[in-house]
């Protein structure tokens, strides 16, 4: 499996994750709290007597160990009532943080003479409560027909209000008159709004307070987190990724570079080799041909004159036959590094055959050039040739003509040269202009 396919796996996975976190938020995040509150700890039944009333509430013995409970409604209060209040916490002060829940299960059977009960959710806050006033917490209230004797009731969050009696009473202001959850200390089961008198009896099983464990906007967030931080890592590894191959590419073409110039240096060298005479280390007939090309070439489009300089050793023959073969082929070398050290570096000398050797001489004028002769002529015959002593050359020169090619360019030359062995030697003779 290559990268990009393994990529778009882990994309789906993430996706189907995501909309997994989003769609089963409700799931996910559920969190319960749950009470069964068979034992009396924490537990308080009351009347209405602080409100003026005689109504007894009276614990009974359950077998099933639920709550039980019944009170006799009486004529002492206008509005008689009694209940049950469960806490949540040891403390009266500080309860649990039920902001994020949605819903309270009760499992309550209820018996009387009223039609409904009343569940109080009862949140502190110092703000309006005091721990040695019991009803200073806020009463989050619901009222709902308990009309069968045995029941499962659903109460939503969203359907509970703050009792108006409470808010008279406390003298509420009206930005603290909303219902509140973020600190419930207890819970009420209350007889109903009709207060009609007689008896009461109820059995609490279980009571279930449903919500989230985070709220919906810190779980969207930490989504977007997550997100972010995954995208932040891909990037991370791409820039390293990438750096390591952008390294690892340079580092092939610089190898590459070295070999190119290995490659090149070499041929460079084979090709001088192929160019160069071996003996005097002048160019041979090959490697003037370029220089020959260049010449003709300038002469022909900006009229830059263009000559030559043939050269023949005199009576070489008579140096080999009388010093030796090796003696001669010192005398070709002498001659030639001579020669180099006093030309220009447009001019190109080679050895044209045996002892004979030519100077290309571009962009030069057949005065120059014959100039450039003569001083060749003058240094070689000065030159001391050891054992051999002294020894002279002879030059034609020529320069390139109006509609002449190159073959009669050295021809010129070549009959200039002639005419120099033939007036005696170690002379220079100038083809005619
Ligand atoms: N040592 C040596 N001799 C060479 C080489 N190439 C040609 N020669 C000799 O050069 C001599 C040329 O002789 P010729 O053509 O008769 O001319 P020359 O003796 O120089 O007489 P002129 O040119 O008339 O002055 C021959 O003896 C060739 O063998 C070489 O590479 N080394």
């Amino acid at each position: 499996m290559n990268n990009k396919m393994r990529l778009e796996k882990a994309l789906l996975v993430l996706v189907c994750l995501t909309a997994l976190a989003i769609f089963g938020q409700d799931w996910l995040l559920r969190e319960t709290v749950v009470l069964e509150p068979h034992s009396q700890s924490n537990v308080r039944l009351y009347g209405d007597a602080i409100a003026g009333g005689a109504t007894q509430t009276q614990l009974l013995e359950n077998p099933d160990g639920a709550l039980q409970w019944r009170c006799d409604l009486n004529a002492g209060n206008p509005y008689p009532y009694c209940g049950m209040e469960i806490f949540l916490t040891q403390s009266r002060s500080q309860g649990l943080d039920m902001s994020d829940y949605r819903t309270v299960r009760l499992w309550l059977d209820y018996e009387g003479t009223n039609k409904s009960v009343r569940v109080f959710l009862r949140n502190f806050d110092p703000r309006y409560s005091t721990v040695s006033d019991n009803i200073s917490t806020k009463y989050n209230q619901v009222e709902f027909a308990a009309s069968s004797p045995q029941g499962f009731y659903e109460l939503s969050f969203g359907d509970f209000f703050v009792a108006n009696w409470w808010l008279r009473e406390k003298d509420i202001p009206p930005n603290l008159s909303h219902p509140q959850f973020d600190n419930l200390v207890s819970i009420e089961i209350q007889s109903g709004s009709t207060h009609r008198l007689g008896e009461q009896n109820f059995t609490l099983h279980r009571i279930e307070l449903i919500g989230q464990r985070y709220g919906t906007a810190d779980w969207y967030l930490a989504i977007i987190i997550v997100w972010a931080l995954l995208v932040l890592v891909f990037l991370l590894y791409r820039v390293l990724r990438l750096t390591g191959e952008l390294r690892e590419r340079k580092r092939r073409e610089q190898e590459l570079i070295e070999v190119n110039a290995l490659l090149d240096s070499r041929s460079r060298e084979l090709e001088t080799l192929a160019k160069t005479d071996s003996l005097t280390g002048a160019f041979n007939r090959q490697g003037i041909e370029e220089a020959v090309k260049q010449g003709l070439w300038e002469w022909r489009h900006s009229r830059k004159p263009f000559s030559i300089v043939m050269m023949d050793v005199d009576h070489f023959k008579a140096v080999n036959d009388q010093y030796g073969h090796a003696a001669g082929d010192l005398v070709l070398t002498k001659i030639s590094a001579l020669v180099h050290e006093h030309i220009r570096a447009t001019d190109l000398f080679a050895r044209w055959g045996g002892e004979e050797f030519v100077l290309v001489c571009r962009n030069t004028r057949m005065n120059y050039a014959e100039h450039v002769a003569r001083k060749l002529k003058d240094l070689i015959a000065q030159q001391d040739f050891a054992e051999i002593g002294r020894v002279t050359a002879s030059f034609g020169v020529a320069s390139l003509k109006g509609g002449e090619g190159v073959d009669a360019l050295f021809k010129a030359a070549d009959k200039a040269l002639y005419l120099a062995k033939e007036r005696g030697r170690n002379r220079v003779e100038v083809a005619p202009r």
